[in-house]
């Protein structure tokens, strides 16, 4: 259940990137070679930077518009819109700025849906059978503000973790970017494209692909000059699916190496804690949960 392996390519896109390889959405659409790289990709890295997405840069402005205005209200007012201690989402997000948030997210999750097609089709599989599995989707769309620290060496912004999604979409600011991801037993930096969405496998689809894309652990360090944001997009079946290798990813070669589980599981072991970083090992086909 693989694409045929281009040695060049592969080559490139293993050695080229000291982040995140980029993929080209356009070119996803009508192409072998994306997917291919796509494919690397998701693979060695676990993330990949979307390229060429069509998204307008006003939107993407817009939204870091309404973000920096509303972080730089002052905490009172803010906390007007804080949501309960065992919610996600952190300030509530169906309140201030819900037009601007509603068309940035919808253009996102038209970029989730190919990829989504595009995983379906590198799988041998039909394009619709992964966003298929999503038609009723669990969303979170998370603002992180980290402040300027005086000690980054410290203390981190967002422990290691990955992420209790099928994909997620990340925006961030041009210039600085803390976002590290474990990679080769090392934690790499990013090196941020313009325009660019991080993009990552979560917990979801390395379930689902018994193991071949891995939901790779990343964290945000601090800076000590400037506060930066960032504007994560997290897509996930219905609470109420029960997700499992797919058949064809199982053979003498790869034995299922995950349980069945349901997706709110997934969500309710994520902060139960007891795995530092990653969570599907517990779901080991081998270990009670
Ligand atoms: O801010 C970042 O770069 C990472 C955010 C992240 O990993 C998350 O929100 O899950
Ligand atoms: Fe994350």
């Amino acid at each position: 259940m693989s694409l045929d392996v281009d040695e060049d390519l592969a080559t490139e896109v293993e050695e080229s990137p000291s982040f995140a390889p980029s993929v080209s959405l356009a070119l996803l659409l009508n192409g072998n070679k994306e997917l291919l790289k796509l494919d690397i990709a998701c693979k060695e890295w676990g993330f990949f930077q979307i390229v060429n997405h069509g998204m307008q840069k006003e939107l993407l402005q817009k939204i870091k518009d309404a973000a920096t205005e509303f972080f730089s209200l002052p905490i009172e007012e803010k906390n007007k819109y804080a949501m309960p201690s065992n919610e996600i989402h952190g300030y509530g997000e169906k309140t201030l700025y819900w037009e601007v948030i509603e068309a940035y997210t919808n253009e996102v999750r038209r970029v989730s849906k190919e990829i989504l097609s595009s995983w379906s089709v590198i799988m041998w599989m039909q394009k619709h059978v992964f966003p298929g599995l999503h038609k009723e989707s669990l969303e979170g769309f998370r603002v992180n503000y980290y402040s300027p620290c005086n000690t980054p060496e410290q203390v981190l912004g967002l422990s290691p973790h990955s992420d209790t999604s099928t994909i997620t979409l990340l925006m961030q600011d041009d210039v600085i970017t803390e976002l590290e991801i474990r990679h080769q037993g090392g934690w790499v930096p990013g090196i941020p494209i313009s325009d660019a969405l991080v993009v990552n496998v979560g917990d979801v689809i390395e379930i689902l692909t018994n193991g071949r894309y891995k939901s790779v652990e990343h964290r945000a360090v601090t800076n000590k000059n400037k506060k930066r944001l960032s504007y994560a997009l997290f897509v996930c079946p219905n609470g109420d699916v029960e997700v499992e290798p797919l058949d064809h990813t199982i053979d003498a070669q790869n034995p299922k190496l995950y349980q069945k589980v349901r997706v709110w599981r997934l969500f309710e072991t994520n902060s139960e804690g007891e795995i530092e970083g990653k969570n599907t090992p517990r779901f080991g086909k081998d270990r009670g949960s």
